[in-house]
Order: structure tokens, then sequence, then C-alpha cells
């Protein structure tokens, strides 16, 4: 199969996802920068929020250092030729949110669901259309639905007027073999017009190869991040995708040298810890946990003296998803009382 000179819209993940590990405190300073240096590297989107989306500051997901506004109201006058989009997973963002973030200049909303839960996206998918927005629909964590109940999620956001439907591989579970069966199941389920995209983490090592099998199964939108910051061990990382998708004759419009001088100046020196596959986050991709649960399962496993990845192989084993946060400390307790029983203390 022939990719060369097929157009690929990138969108970087760098300044949402990557606010799960920076718990949501990245200063105006470093979103302004980075989005300055994604902007003139070439990337055509940039996503900024809230780790989990709009109105995600809260007790349960973490208050951020600034508000949406104030981030939005930063990046998307900085931006010479990037657009900015935002995710909203409902229940946790509204549709007052949604009008916000569109007078703000956002131009793209991904609404994001359970990947077996769409039917919950209708009202923030068809207030998006009305607004005149790029319209996406996000489905999480769905290495958990088979390629045929993807189908039938996708197919419930594109008949809401999504424009795009993402497979989302929250957990960085799947491998190639895996995402191509997904994305061709539900390229060949949507309408030609209809956009489909990849999210990847990069907890098995597989960002890069899975986004290459999303695209050969006919994915146009793929999402990374400069230095894979992003929950887990990152996402794709961006300027390792760019440097394959160019040796492949694929046209980003983003700049090799540009997207790898972001990652290692401006990314690098802002993240609190290194990204990288440690035993937690593989175990997060070995047991198909959410990645946003990393940092949650090791204050939670430290409080109670539970290793963090024994917890995350129970949260794993107990199928929990994004929106059960508050469940990981409690699963935390009963183990901690489990091992204190079995030792008879
Ligand atoms: C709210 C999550 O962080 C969305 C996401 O990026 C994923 O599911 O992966
Ligand atoms: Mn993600």
């Amino acid at each position: 199969m022939t990719l060369q000179g097929k157009k690929i819209t990138l969108h970087d993940m760098t300044l949402r996802d990557g606010m799960h590990p920076k718990r949501h405190l990245m200063t105006l300073e470093q979103m302004s920068s980075i989005a300055q240096g994604l902007d003139q590297a070439g990337v055509p989107l940039i996503e900024v929020t809230h780790g989990d989306g709009l109105g995600g500051s809260s007790v349960n997901y973490g208050f951020p250092a600034h508000t949406d506004e104030q981030y939005l109201g930063t990046v998307v006058p900085l931006m010479k030729q990037a657009r900015v989009s935002a995710l909203l997973l409902p229940g946790i963002g509204t549709v007052d949110h949604l009008k916000m973030a569109h007078e703000l200049g956002v131009g793209t909303i991904r609404v994001a669901t359970h990947c077996t839960e769409a039917d919950v996206s209708e009202q923030h998918i068809t207030q998006a259309r009305k607004l005149g927005m790029d319209t996406v629909g996000f489905l999480m964590m769905s290495h958990m639905a088979s390629a045929e109940q993807l189908v039938t999620q996708a197919r419930l956001m594109e008949g809401y007027g999504a424009h795009c439907v993402y497979v989302t591989d929250s957990a960085g579970y799947l491998l190639p073999d895996g995402v191509r069966e997904r994305l061709s199941a539900v390229r060949d389920a949507l309408k030609p017009e209809t956009e489909l995209g990849f999210h990847g983490h990069h907890n098995l090592a597989m960002g890069v190869a899975n986004s290459v099998a999303a695209i050969e199964a006919g994915a146009t939108r793929i999402d990374a991040a400069a230095a894979g910051l992003g929950a887990g061990a990152g996402n794709t990382p961006m300027e390792v995708l760019v440097a394959v998708l160019d040796r492949m004759g694929l046209e980003t419009g983003v700049d090799v040298w540009k997207i790898q001088d972001v990652a290692e100046d401006r990314v690098v020196p802002i993240m609190d810890f290194p990204i990288r596959i440690d035993r937690d986050a593989l175990t997060l991709g070995y047991a198909g946990v959410y990645g946003s649960f990393l940092l949650f399962a090791k204050r939670a496993g430290a409080r109670y003296g539970i290793p963090a990845r024994d917890l995350l192989v129970e949260l794993g084993r107990r199928r929990m998803v994004g929106g059960q946060e508050d469940m990981i400390e409690d699963t935390a307790l009963t183990m901690a009382r489990q091992r204190a029983a079995q030792a008879g203390v």
C-alpha cells in the first residue's frame, strides 16, 4: 500500500494530555512558549485545557494553576497559523463551557466518552455543530470494545453530526493488529467524508507503530505530544512521529527539526519527572488501565502502603474507567485491609 503524499493532520496534545503529568499546574508562560514553538514548527492543531477537558477543575480531577478561560485566552491570540482545540467530557464539561471556548476562538471541539457510551455525546456534538465548530467524537478506552461495538458507537457520533471520530487508546494497551482491526472496521462503516482519528499512548512503546497502523487503516488525524508529554508513559512522541511520517513520504506540514527543538528546549525542561516507560507506566499498558490513573495510583499506593503496580493491576482487573478516580483510594484501602488481615495484623 502506498501512502506517499497522503496528507495527515497532526494534533498536538502537549498542552492538554500533558497537563496530567503536570498535575494541571502548567503556567501561562509555559503554555505560551510551547504553543508558539508548536505553531512555528507548523503543527496545525493544538489542544489546550485542563487534562480532563473543559470544566475539569475539581476535587476529583485536580485543580489547575489557571482556568480554562485563562489558558485559552492566552494561547489563542498568539497563534499565527495553528488552530486551537478543546476537549470536553460530557458530565465534566457543560454546554456553557463549550460556548465559552467557542467565544475565545476555539475552532475544534472534541467530545469524549467512554467507548461504549457515545449516546451521552449527542447534546454537545449537536450544540458544537450549531456553533459552526469542527466537531469530533472521541471514543476513549477503545481496547475495551470490539471492532463491531466501536462501529456502532462511531455511527452514533457521526449521526449526531461529528465531522471526525477518534478511536482512542487511553490505556496504551493496543498493539498494531488491534488498531488496524478497529480502525478498518470504523473506516468502512463511516461516510467517506467523515474523518477518522487515532490517539495513542506509549505505555507499551507502540505509540508510533500504532499511529502508522491507524494511518494504513485510513486515519487522517493523529494525536501526539512533543517529547511525549502526556498521561502514563506519555502520548505518541510528536517529534518521532513527524520524522517517521516524513521518511514514509506522508505530508504533515510539520518541520522535522523545529519540532525536535520544541520537544528538547521547551517541553523536556518543564517535566516534573521523566516521561518514560517505568514499571508503573508499563503496567498501565499491560493491564489496560486508563492513563491518567497513574499519579492517582502512585499517591493512593503510597498512602496505604500498596505498590502502585499492584494497585494498577487491580484497577485493570476491576475494569475501572475514567470518572472513577475516587474509587482508586477506595481500592487501595481495601487492598491494604485485605493484606493486613492475611498477615494477621
Ligand atoms: C480525559 C483523558 O485524558 C482523555 C484522553 O486523552 C484519553 O482518554 O487518552
Ligand atoms: Mn490521552
